[in-house]
C-alpha cells in the first residue's frame, strides 16, 4: 500500500534527452507563497517589455523587471536592460531556492502576466550573457499555468503545470536543444508572477 500519493519526484528528469528539467512542486507553503505574491506585485518596479521583432519595436502587455547582485546589463530580445539591486523578498526567495537546488544565481528576470491572455512565445534562454549550460531556476506565484518544452529537432513536447509557490529547474543542455513557452489560455483570468533566477557571466560594468 502506498502511504503517500507522490504526484512527482523532484529528482526525475522531465526531458527524455538533450537536457535536464526538474519540477520540485510547491517549495513555499501557502501562507509564504501568498505573502511573496503580494509583496512582488506591489514592490517590484514592473515595466512593459519592449522587444524588437522583425526589426520593429513592440511593447508587450506582459510586464517585466530585472534584478541582480550587481547592475549587470543584459540583452534580451535585442533590448539591453540594467539590473536593479535585490529587494529583501527577492533575496529571501533566492536563498531558499539556492538551498533547494544546490546551485547559485546572481540575477533574476521577473515576468508579470495579468491574465491567461498573456503568455510567452517559444524561445530558449541561451543568451551570450548567461553562463553556458548554467541552471535556471523558475519560481511561480499566483495563477497556475501550463509550461511547455519542445525539442528543436525532433519537435517532441513535454508539459508541466507550474503551481503557486513552485520551483522548476532547467539545467544542462536544456537551452541548447529545447525551446520553452508559456501558452496563453482562456481558462485563467488572474495574474501570475514568474521569477527566473540565472547566472550572468562577469562583465565590466
Ligand atoms: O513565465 C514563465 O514561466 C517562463 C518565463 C521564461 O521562460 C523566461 O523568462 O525566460
Ligand atoms: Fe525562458
Amino acid at each position: 500500500m502506498k502511504l503517500f500519493d507522490e504526484p512527482f519526484d523532484p529528482n526525475k528528469n522531465l526531458l527524455p534527452y538533450g537536457g535536464i528539467v526538474n519540477y520540485y512542486g510547491r517549495v513555499f507553503d501557502a501562507d509564504t507563497a501568498n505573502e511573496f505574491y503580494g509583496v512582488l506585485l506591489k514592490e517590484i518596479e514592473w515595466e512593459n517589455d519592449k522587444a524588437i521583432i522583425f526589426g520593429k519595436e513592440i511593447i508587450t502587455k506582459r510586464k517585466v523587471a530585472w534584478y541582480g547582485q550587481k547592475p549587470f546589463s543584459y540583452t534580451y530580445s535585442k533590448v539591453t536592460k540594467r539590473a536593479k539591486p535585490w529587494t529583501p523578498a527577492l533575496k529571501a526567495i533566492k536563498e531558499q531556492i539556492e538551498e533547494t537546488s544546490g546551485e547559485t544565481y546572481n540575477s533574476c528576470l521577473l515576468n508579470l502576466y495579468h491574465s491567461g491572455d498573456e503568455g510567452m512565445a517559444w524561445h530558449s534562454d541561451g543568451e551570450k550573457d548567461l553562463k553556458k549550460d548554467g541552471a535556471i531556476a523558475s519560481v511561480s506565484f499566483g495563477a497556475e499555468r501550463k509550461f511547455a518544452f519542445k525539442h528543436k529537432e525532433s519537435k517532441e513536447k513535454v508539459e508541466v503545470w507550474l503551481e503557486h509557490g513552485s520551483l522548476l529547474i532547467m539545467a544542462g543542455t536544456c537551452q541548447s536543444y529545447w525551446l520553452h513557452r508559456l501558452p496563453p489560455t482562456k481558462k485563467v483570468n488572474s495574474p501570475r508572477v514568474n521569477l527566473t533566477f540565472r547566472t550572468i557571466v562577469e562583465q565590466k560594468i
